[in-house]
């Protein structure tokens, strides 16, 4: 194995001399007897053990887990309770303190193709929209390059939230990618080398502080308790932090919704995309979405940290067609992304590009408490008794549950 560039220990810059800010307390996790998604757990410091059968072992896990779900929780990444609970805290610091005047003046323009900046808590647009209670900061590749693009408040703790993305993005991911690689059984560094953008703290992809206030009645009223509409996410890895607050769902295999259970300190991670179609559709992106949470957690505020990792701009997405893998057993074909850009390759069609595919999603989103567009005959269709949306995006057609 060749190993990772970074160490599998995170050392976050010293808070010695900055000013205090106030901790974050995580809310107690739901009483309510759940019927939560059952994820497989793996251990990534046995990477580097001296036993090949205990690293087999590893990979071998990796594989029916993303297979089945697409969603895993990481243990023994490498940072600890302490620290990510410092990352909280200066998250739920930017949403308590970003000043009005920062508010105007990094507002976000999702229509441009990137969520870069605030977003206010009415809606996934830069002009204000019905309420829907999620404040967001993302940070991309030019708020890293330029601190004078993220809020004030937060200044004196940009270097721990550049040392925590850098850290995760570098070591963290580029070890999940080296064993997805290994379950391709392709080379370590195959899906880093080719696939994974680089060149900021997050590459082309975003950090996210996202604050979920409790959904208020005239919202509910409009979206009917959902948060966020099922989606897959479109790039590489999806690096979620496990949060108490339980509103993260995933979609199963046998059509039904199901939280995501709360994991103190664990890395819950997503595959997006890329990584469905680099795969040859063995890897699934899988279905999630936000919900209102079980009834004892719905006055509380929900705080959320998320990396998103993006694939290279330019790339057309492809199924890596040196893998062993995809070679012994073809493709899997059974459901979105995959399959409809193998449509259009089969029809001899230039599929977008990674640029192009995560741009036109974030410009054309839709909004959870637009009664018009959410309704059968327009955005809604239903396939055996169940509502999907339907919606086309660069010639590919997205079918995702409600
Ligand atoms: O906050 C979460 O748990 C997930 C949010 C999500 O799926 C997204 O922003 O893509
Ligand atoms: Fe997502």
């Amino acid at each position: 194995m060749s190993a990772p560039t970074s160490a599998s220990i995170f050392a976050p810059p010293s808070i010695e001399g900055k000013p205090t800010i106030e901790s974050w307390s995580p809310p107690p996790a739901t009483q309510a007897n759940v019927d939560f998604a059952d994820l497989h757990t793996i251990d990534l410091a046995l990477m580097d053990s001296p036993d090949p059968a205990v690293v087999e072992e590893l990979v071998r896990i990796v594989k029916i887990a993303i297979k089945e779900d697409g969603f895993l929780y990481v243990v023994n990444y490498g940072v600890s309770l302490d620290q990510l609970h410092r990352q909280f805290a200066i998250a739920q610091h930017l949403h308590r303190n970003i000043s009005q005047e920062d508010q105007d003046r990094l507002l976000w323009d999702p229509e441009s193709g990137v969520y870069s900046g605030y977003k206010r808590p009415y809606g996934w647009k830069r002009e204000k929209l019905a309420l829907d209670g999620i404040k967001h900061f993302n940070f991309y590749r030019p708020e890293f390059a330029d601190i004078n693009r993220t809020p004030t408040c937060i200044h004196p703790f940009f270097d721990e939230i550049t040392g925590f993305c850098e850290y995760m993005t570098n070591s963290v991911n580029r070890r999940l990618l080296t064993l997805l690689s290994r379950v391709l059984e392709l080379p370590d560094d195959y899906l880093w080398d080719n696939a994974q953008s680089k060149g900021g703290p997050t590459g082309e992809g975003y950090f996210r502080h996202a604050l979920f206030q409790p959904l208020a009645e005239e919202t509910k009223a409009l979206s009917k308790g959902l948060r966020m509409h099922g989606h897959c996410d479109f790039g590489m890895l999806t690096l979620l932090f496990s949060v108490p607050v339980s509103s993260l769902q995933i979609w199963g295999t046998d059509e039904k919704w199901r939280y995501v259970k709360y994991s103190p300190g664990s890395l819950v991670v997503n595959l997006g995309e890329t990584l469905e179609i680099i795969s040859g559709g063995h890897f699934k992106a899988t279905r999630h979405r936000v919900f209102e949470p079980p009834e004892d957690q719905r006055t509380f505020e929900r705080l959320s940290i998320v990396i998103f990792e993006s694939s290279v701009g330019d790339l057309r997405m492809e199924p890596a067609s040196a893998s062993p893998l995809i070679q012994r057993e073809g493709y899997v074909n059974y459901q979105g992304c995959f399959k409809e850009f193998k449509k259009l390759r089969d029809a001899g069609m230039a599929v977008p590009t990674n640029r192009q595919w995560r741009e036109s999603q974030i410009a054309g989103g839709r909004e959870v408490t637009d009664v018009i567009n959410n309704q059968v005959g327009k955005d809604r269709i239903e396939i055996d008794g169940k509502l999907f949306t339907k919606r086309e995006f660069l010639g590919v057609t997205v079918i995702l549950p409600v």
